[in-house]
């Protein structure tokens, strides 16, 4: 497709050069015409490159799908095996197992090595590590689906299977659920570790005496504040099915006596007063913009003049899209059904017309991890 020439700027200019460029691109006899000229021949090679990995990015995901499915790495880290040992024990013909083990090692899961037989890469060794991946691959069956239509979704036409799967984001009535509250609160677990780890680098709570973390799940993120920081009190406050698993965790752990629990709801509760600092980590993001706004009115009104609170969780990358969080983040959130991604800065605008100042934007090296936005009350 061409861009209509009234489009194009005029000649000599950098956006005319551009826009140039760009229409030479989409030209069909340009491939053919770039192999004359080693830049464009380095560009369009590049270009056709990028856009094929997007066009085969879900069969990417559906590979990774079925390594994880069948434990494929944990089994090739005990030994390396050829694809017919695993005929057996996976019910996969020969020739369609060796297909998914050498698509595995095309996207650097596994290595092929001369002798025939395939052993695990760094990158599938993490695989089977990185706390909470797997399972959060494996519940993706629900948001591809989702994903299937994408213009429906974009539309809001319709139920979507990630509503369900996080029933909580809509309200009253829809969060009391405890099956569903364990099941969703155990995916939260499982990959909070890594973003407590994150955000406890980006700020220091040093000086904080008592943290409130709304939202807080079953409370990984209080347990590792507390570990880093000495004599610290920490209080979670979640809903009630979330708050009775939270408690039977904390129990176990070595933190219990320094961790209360609160159950509530903060769309119609107070929020515990009696805190210094109050976390918000991966919750605003699960909200629309009315729902945040009210939740950060409750957080200041908790907090005294001067009191903290902190923001973590997978924030777009505004001006500057990311492909983390502006593709993935974005979408699975827009699935949930009330959710959004917000950049650093709209949340920085949020927590300023809520009432705070002194916003500081922390961004982080993992953004797909998170990000993270402080902030005083004024
Ligand atoms: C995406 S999870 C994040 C949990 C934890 N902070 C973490 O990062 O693992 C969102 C949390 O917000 C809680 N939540 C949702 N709506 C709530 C409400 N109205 N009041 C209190 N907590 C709520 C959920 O139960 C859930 O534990």
């Amino acid at each position: 497709m061409t861009a209509p020439a009234d489009t194009v700027p005029p000649a000599g200019t950098g956006a005319g050069l551009r826009a140039r460029l760009l229409r030479a691109l989409s030209h069909p006899s340009m491939q053919a015409r770039a192999a004359r000229f080693p830049f464009l021949r380095r560009k369009v090679r590049r270009e056709g490159e990028a856009l094929f990995d997007l066009v085969q990015g879900f069969v990417s995901s559906q590979v990774l799908l079925a390594v994880v499915e069948l434990r494929l790495c944990h089994r090739l880290m005990e030994a390396p095996a050829h694809p017919a040992d695993l005929v057996a024990t996976t019910g996969i013909p020969c020739d369609r197992l060796t297909q998914l083990f050498q698509a595995a090692a095309a996207v650097g899961l596994l290595r092929r090595r001369r002798d025939g037989l395939f052993d695990v890469t760094p990158r599938g060794a993490a695989l089977t590590g990185v706390p909470g991946l797997e399972a959060m691959i494996a519940h993706h069956g629900a948001f591809y689906r989702d994903m299937g239509d994408p213009l429906a979704l974009l539309r809001g036409d319709g139920p979507t299977e990630l509503a369900e799967l996080w029933p909580y984001v809509f309200g009253p009535g829809r969060d009391e659920d405890p099956v569903r509250a364990r099941r969703y609160s155990r995916l939260m677990e499982d990959s909070q570790a890594l973003v407590a780890q994150d955000t406890l680098s980006a700020v220091s709570l040093s000086g904080v005496r008592r943290l409130l973390d709304v939202g807080g799940g079953t409370g990984v993120f209080a347990e590792a504040a507390a570990t880093v920081t000495p004599g610290l009190r920490a209080t979670v406050f979640d809903l009630a099915p979330v708050v009775d698993a939270a408690r039977e965790r904390l129990d176990a752990g070595a933190h219990a006596g320094h961790i209360e629990t609160v159950a509530g709801s903060f769309r119609s509760d107070a929020l515990p007063d009696g805190h210094d600092a109050v976390s918000l980590v991966r919750v605003l993001y699960d909200h629309r913009d009315d729902t945040v706004a009210e939740l950060l009115a409750r957080v200041r009104d908790a907090l005294p003049p001067g009191g903290r609170v902190i923001v973590s969780e997978p924030m777009s990358g505004g001006a500057v899209p990311d492909r983390a969080t502006d593709v993935y983040f974005a979408f699975y959130t827009m699935a949930m059904g009330t959710g959004t991604v917000r950049s650093q800065a709209r949340i920085a605008a949020m927590l300023r017309a809520a009432g705070f100042e002194k916003v500081r934007r922390h961004r982080s090296g993992r953004p797909y991890v998170t990000s993270v936005v402080e902030a005083r009350r004024r």
